[in-house]
């Protein structure tokens, strides 16, 4: 067969197979189809053909030989006969003559006769030899018969063939079979292949590109075929399949286009198919998420690589699922609440891709974060309130037991905010409110708290002051300071310019030994000290404060206890002009305690301010002072006297207040014009034009009005030229050091050139030294009021007194 194979045009069509194999080879997998069946149906021909050929030629071969064979044998026969008589006879010539005329055979290369003896008689031998293969035949020449009696040996003839003619006979033949072979191999394939393409090969293709138009989505052209074979019928079940899948597809296409979840498949880290709320949820046109990387639903920053790491994280070591709430990222940069659930196909088969299931929760975190809102957030401020502050503190406590870092709660209160709220309205109250609330986010840093506890109450957590607890105190001490500045600022309110003031408490905290109740306390215990060093101020907690603070609650239990059985008294201190005079008394409560004795005002009035309890108290002094003006206007020697009384800005501020004071006038019979009222600066902050207005109000009647305290606070000229006053009064402690300090005396004497101005008398209070009630006539002051003349007494030392003093006048 290798032999075979070795010959020269079966390599020509061995490579020429070959070569088109190659060529077949490099094209579609149909082509290599059609390739692998064209060399087997060659291979399949030629095989039993080369056979064949090789049965055929060795036969023709022996066939040959044998021939050969038997036509020297015939030769060899027919010349001996020939050449009998003439070697008998010794018949040179004529052996000559037969043997030439034998040689005249083209195959005949040489005959020898030779006599009995075995001598050459003659021989005769062709010029040229042959290349062929040599066959000797040697036959007796036997006489007998006519010539002599007996059989006699004439000699012998040797003759001797060439087989080269032979040889190319057979090659002659064998080249004749090769064409033969070729031709036939030739025609089958050709007839094979063209029933191949026609049958299978083409409808085959027809199939392929059907099945590619399938896969790639073009479900709307059926196979219109009709053939009873088997590609018949794969066609037909290859259009069924085409069918189911368009159905399949509509129905897939129909619940990927409805279902009002986004579903995304994902494979290889990319898009494949994105369902359409899925695209409206990211904001992407219809068809633009496929092939998009999946890593484009997460948000750019550095949470959507732990996000997204989760994810694949949780995919991979998991049962094949993932499911979280978390914020994703559309198209236009925006996010949105999703809840994400992502499967995959087969967890046995990574690769196959995972189904993310996003599910737009944006409104129902909405509704959570309004829920939220209005469980942890004050509604009027947005700030935390007090639950949410409650649980930040919580948190703040236990960071700091972790870190070692101190930190801080600051209570703020605001002063005067409820008068304030009564006299604006609750509208510019709560507008009052949130600007606070504003103020004190922008005083402290976005990582601390700050929240409303409710009313004018706001509480701060600062954290992260200091590992040094002196260091947290100076950092706390500083915000709170801050916040101090910032809410003194004017606060613009309607188009007008309102002033406020708060009152700050400050408590530290290192660890969580404290509990959020106790600091709280402490907290609000500090602002209270503050309040009661006169507001606008600062404290620190410490230790005493809490037992200050019970007593402050047993203080206010008590002066309700003392208000219902009328234990209140009032004392009278005189108001004297020139060298003792008494022109007046100022009537200052008292207050006598069961246990601690007389308690001073300055002690248990803050108290009754924060409590209202002030305005039924104030009520009960000016009663009580109508009533005694009404009796000493009956007693020659005391109806000349005036009676100043304190009245709080709250007490003041009441709507009804001119009405009471009228009230009062009416029932006691008192003199209005012997009334003075004494309003402190203070209440000038707020709302001048009511105040004017009641002031007119009770002025037109006769009532004085004197202003207390005066220098200590806010007035502005401006304010005090419009108030119907009387009176200014120095305040103590600008009289106190008014003998050495020249800025207390400078003040002494702008406050008479203002009165002076504005025609009002002026009278200095606390005057305990001859000589400061001196210096005060000097610069110019109208009357005095101090220890120097009198302590404040009861109504009748101070009576006695009043008599006393008049005999020693006259
Ligand atoms: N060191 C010193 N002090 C002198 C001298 N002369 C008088 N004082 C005190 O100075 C205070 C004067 O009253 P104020 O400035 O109206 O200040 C009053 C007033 O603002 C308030 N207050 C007293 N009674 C009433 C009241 O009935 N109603 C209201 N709203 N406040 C009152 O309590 C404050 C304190 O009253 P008090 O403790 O009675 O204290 C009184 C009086 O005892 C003196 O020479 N030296």
């Amino acid at each position: 067969m290798r032999s075979l194979l070795k010959s020269k045009p079966l390599r020509h069509i061995a490579s020429a197979l070959r070569r088109a194999a190659g060529r077949l080879h490099e094209r579609s997998s149909l082509r290599r189809l059609s390739s692998g069946l064209l060399l087997t149906m060659a291979a399949g021909l030629l095989v039993p053909a080369l056979v064949g050929v090789t049965a055929l030629t060795e036969l023709r071969q022996k066939q040959i030989d044998q021939e050969l064979v038997d036509k020297l044998e015939n030769t060899a026969v027919l010349l001996g006969s020939s050449l009998v008589v003439p070697a008998w006879n010794y018949d040179i010539q004529g052996m000559t003559r037969i043997t030439e005329a034998a040689m005249l055979d083209p195959q005949v290369v040489r005959i020898t006769v030779r006599d009995p003896a075995s001598a050459p008689l003659v021989s005769v031998e062709q010029p040229e030899r042959r290349r062929g293969r040599s066959v000797v035949q040697r036959q007796d020449m036997r006489l007998s018969g006519q010539v002599i009696d007996k059989t006699e040996v004439a000699g012998s003839v040797e003759i001797e063939f060439d087989d080269s003619l032979a040889q190319q006979q057979f090659k002659n033949d064998r080249q004749v079979y090769a064409f033969i072979l070729l031709g036939q191999l030739l025609l089958s394939l050709g007839l094979m292949l063209a029933a191949l393409h026609l049958w299978v090969l083409k409808p085959l293709t027809s199939l392929s590109a059907f099945s590619s138009r399938v896969a790639g989505g073009d479900f709307e052209h059926p196979l219109d075929w009709s053939r009873p074979d088997e590609i018949g019928r794969l066609a037909l079940q290859m259009d069924k399949m085409r069918a189911d899948l368009k159905t399949s597809f509509a129905e897939q296409r129909a619940i990927l286009t409805n279902i009002e979840l986004g579903v995304i498949f994902e494979r290889g880290g990319l898009i494949q198919l994105a369902s359409r709320q899925a695209e409206r949820s990211f904001g992407h046109p219809p068809g633009f998420m496929s092939g998009l990387p999946i890593l484009a639903i997460y948000p750019e920053d550095a949470r959507a690589g732990i996000a997204s790491a989760r994810a694949m994280a949780a995919i991979a070591t998991g049962d094949g699922r993932h499911e979280e709430e978390l914020m994703l990222h559309r198209r236009d940069g925006s996010q949105f609440w999703a809840h994400l659930r992502v499967r995959q196909l087969d967890p046995a088969q990574p690769q196959a891709g995972c189904i993310w299931v996003i599910e737009d929760i944006s409104a129902r975190k909405a509704v959570e974060d309004e829920v939220n809102r209005l469980a942890f957030y004050d509604p009027l401020t947005q700030l935390p309130n007090r639950r949410l502050l409650r649980d930040r503190l919580a948190q703040a406590l236990a960071a700091s037991a972790r870190s070692g870092m101190h930190g801080a709660l600051i209570f703020i209160d605001l002063d005067n905010f409820k008068s304030l709220n009564d006299t604006l309205g609750h509208a510019r109250g709560d507008q009052l409110l949130k600007l606070v609330g504003q103020r004190l986010t922008h005083c402290v840093r976005e990582s601390d708290t700050v929240a409303r506890l409710g009313g004018d109450e706001f509480v701060v957590i600062v954290q992260d002051l200091g590992a040094r607890l002196d260091e947290c105190a100076t950092q706390a001490e500083g915000v709170g300071e801050k916040i101090l500045d910032a809410l003194n600022q004017p606060y613009p309110l309607d188009g007008h310019v309102r002033h406020s003031t708060p009152s700050i408490g400050i408590t530290l905290f290192a660890d969580d030994r404290d509990s959020v109740d106790d600091l709280l306390k402490e907290a609000d215990m500090a602002m209270y000290q503050a309040k009661t060093a006169g507001r606008n101020t600062l404290r620190f907690f410490d230790a005493d404060m809490q037992a200050m603070l019970v007593q402050r609650a047993a203080l206010e239990e008590d002066m309700r206890e003392s208000m219902r059985l009328s234990h209140f008294l009032l004392h009278y201190q005189p108001q004297v002009v020139g060298s003792g005079r008494i022109t007046g008394a100022e009537v200052l409560l008292r207050w006598p305690h069961p246990l601690r004795g007389l308690v001073p005002p300055a002690e248990f009035i803050p108290l009754a301010e924060d409590t209202n309890l002030i305005t039924a108290l104030g009520h009960w002094v000016l009663e009580t002072a109508c009533k005694t003006l009404a009796d000493w206007s009956a007693q020659d020697d005391m109806k000349h006297l005036s009676v100043s009384v304190n009245v709080s800005a709250r007490q003041f501020r009441q709507p009804h207040f001119v009405a009471e004071v009228m009230s009062i006038l009416e029932r006691t019979g008192a003199d209005p014009h012997l009334l003075k009222l004494e309003l402190t600066e203070s209440l000038l902050v707020e709302d001048v034009e009511d105040i004017v207005a009641k002031m007119s109000a009770l002025k037109s009647r006769g009532v004085g009005f004197s202003l207390d305290d005066f220098g200590t606070g806010y007035s502005s000229l401006a304010h005090l030229k419009r108030l119907p006053l009387d009176q200014l009064k120095i305040d103590q402690s600008f009289v106190r050091d008014i003998l050495t300090d020249p800025n207390d005396l400078a003040i002494g004497r702008m406050v008479v050139a203002l009165a002076d101005s504005l025609g009002l008398t002026v009278i200095a209070e606390g005057v305990e030294l001859a000589a400061q009630r001196e210096l005060l006539a000097q610069i110019g002051c109208d009357a005095y009021q101090g220890y120097l003349f009198s302590r404040p007494l009861p109504r009748e030392p101070f009576e006695a007194c009043c008599r006393a003093a008049r005999q020693a006048v006259a």
